[in-house]
């Protein structure tokens, strides 16, 4: 058994940065945060010390873990909340006459410096009622920060275990792209959807935003509408193509494709497998070869998977592997999408055997079209030869769970303990500052998450623990730490 101090470390160091989103203001809070601001600085309580906890009460999407995410933006909006001179007009306006000048004065030198913030590092597995962030400090100005660190947290918490829960069920080795920025609510929503999915396991990200403030991978293929530009290949003009190795040049890419398309259809394993393809797609394809040799993939659904999708992407990896050019695979958007990966990978394989082409069996097939868990979860049952999935709409507006229910709440104050009594037990506070361990089994894993008073012992290994299980708050364990 070994025990970890694993939450709420002291957050301390420089930090420059203000929070990525520029309305992350001290104006970003709820108006009963300032009323009660002026009428603990009119009571002369103001500088109480007091002490939060943020934390949630149950996991999200019915599960047993949460993803705690948002510290960045928390400690970037600590370290720069400063009123503007119009911003403390504007909040002395909208005090409706009851504001002294004196709290003018009070807000214009306001800051955070004597709020001190501890915090569970940012993308640690937490569970309920253990805080995730413990904010001390004078009481009107700790006041002030519920509602933005509530806005940072809860979002980007319930996003990033969103992300993870994806993950989990599409498992390790699969690609997980976040498809979302369209769909998101609102620009912050995409942003933080981007920034949390990340965070929460996805692998990369269409939006080049996020890619540039956070460095998060991007990738992206390409939409029915480029497909359906083209009509047919006489638009393509400029039809040379460079080998990769920069040796010898294509002067007409458009015929090789052609070709190839010849031999496809005729050879002795794909005979009578497809007719003519579409013509319009065909000329998309090859445009975008011709502008991304090294990247070429191509989204196969618009006119017909199987018929014409498939083959003429074939066609057109084949003409680029004559010049040396290694195509990247393929989207699916729409149908059966186990059927299909199952079917585009055959018709790879056949390939390859057919024309000797190393590799081509291994061509990355994506899929997309509004998955989520579930459908993630039916594809594995069936079985799949899917490499990578874009995920959007329910991933980004969590759709099974619209909100973590993160809360801030005051547990101790001028050193005194507080706590906020219930007839729903589970929304009782646990009063006092706390220390929170995690002890692990012998094998490594962790087995179990206890809090303690702060100042009480923290618990050994080889000594049995008496604790209260957080979730009835009546129950009484006794944890053997052997
Ligand atoms: N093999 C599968 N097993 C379970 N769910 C699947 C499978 N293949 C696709 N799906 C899901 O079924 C739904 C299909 O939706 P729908 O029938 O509206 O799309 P479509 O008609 O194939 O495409 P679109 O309407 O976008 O052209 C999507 O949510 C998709 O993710
Ligand atoms: O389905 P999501 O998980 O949200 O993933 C993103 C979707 O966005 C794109 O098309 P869009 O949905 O705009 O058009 P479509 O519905 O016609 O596919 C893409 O082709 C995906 O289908
Ligand atoms: O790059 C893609 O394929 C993409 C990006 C966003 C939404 N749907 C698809
Ligand atoms: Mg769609």
């Amino acid at each position: 058994m070994e025990v970890k101090d694993y939450g709420l470390s002291r957050v301390s160091g420089r930090v420059l940065d203000g929070p990525t989103n520029p309305m992350v203001t001290p104006l970003l809070t709820d108006l009963y945060q300032f009323t009660m601001a002026y009428a603990y600085w009119k009571a002369g309580k103001h500088q109480e010390r007091a002490v939060f906890d943020l934390y949630f009460r149950k996991n999200p999407f019915g599960g047993e873990y949460t993803i705690f995410a948002g510290l960045e933006e928390c400690i970037k909006f600590l370290a720069n909340f400063k009123f503007t001179e119009d911003e403390i007009s504007f909040v002395c306006e909208s005090l409706a006459g009851s504001c002294e000048d004196g709290f003018c004065d009070y807000l214009r030198g306001l800051d955070c410096s004597e709020v001190e913030l501890y915090a569970t590092p940012e993308g640690s597995v937490v569970f309920p009622k253990v805080p995730l962030l413990r904010i001390e400090g004078p009481v009107a100005v700790v006041q002030l920060l519920e509602t933005p660190l509530l806005n940072l947290v809860n979002y980007a918490s319930l996003v990033a275990t969103n992300a993870a829960r994806h993950r989990f069920v599409a498992g390790k080795s699969k690609m997980l792209l976040e498809f979302g920025l369209r769909r998101a609510q609102g620009p912050d929503g995409g942003i933080g959807a981007s920034k949390y999915s990340y965070i929460g396991g996805f692998d990369a990200t269409s939006n080049v935003a996020a890619g540039k403030l956070f460095g998060i991978p991007l990738r992206g293929t390409h939409s029915h509408a480029f497909v359906s530009s083209y009509m047919s290949l006489d638009e393509i003009v400029e039809k040379s193509l460079r080998s990769s190795d920069g040796s010898s040049s294509c002067e007409d890419f458009v015929s090789l494709v052609q070709t190839w398309l010849n031999k496809i259809q005729w050879s002795n394993s794909l005979r009578n497998v497809f007719g003519e393809t579409n013509q319009s797609e065909l000329a998309a394809f090859t445009s975008y070869a011709l502008a991304f040799p090294n990247n070429f993939l191509a989204l196969v659904d618009t006119y017909d998977v199987m018929r014409s999708g498939i083959p003429n992407f074939c066609a057109v990896a084949l003409a680029l592997s004559d010049l040396g050019y290694k195509a990247v695979g393929i989207r699916l958007d729409s149908g059966d999408l186990a059927y299909l990966s199952f079917e585009a990978r055959k018709f790879f394989c056949t390939i390859e055997k057919e024309f000797g082409v190393l590799g081509f069996e291994k061509m990355i097939i994506t899929a997309s079209n509004d998955l989520n868990e579930e459908t993630l979860d039916a594809l594995n049952k069936q079985g799949h030869e899917v490499d990578a999935f874009g995920i959007g709409t329910y991933l980004v507006t969590c759709f099974t769970q619209a909100a973590l229910g993160c809360v801030f709440k005051l547990v101790e104050i001028n050193n005194q303990p507080r706590i906020k009594l219930s007839e729903d037990v589970s929304k009782v506070s646990i009063p006092c500052k706390k220390r929170c361990y995690r002890l692990y089994g012998r094998e490594g894993y962790p087995l179990v998450d206890i809090m303690t008073g702060e100042n009480e012992p923290s618990p050994k290994v080889k000594q049995e623990k008496i604790c209260r299980l957080s979730r009835t708050l009546e129950r009484v364990a006794s944890i053997n730490l052997s």
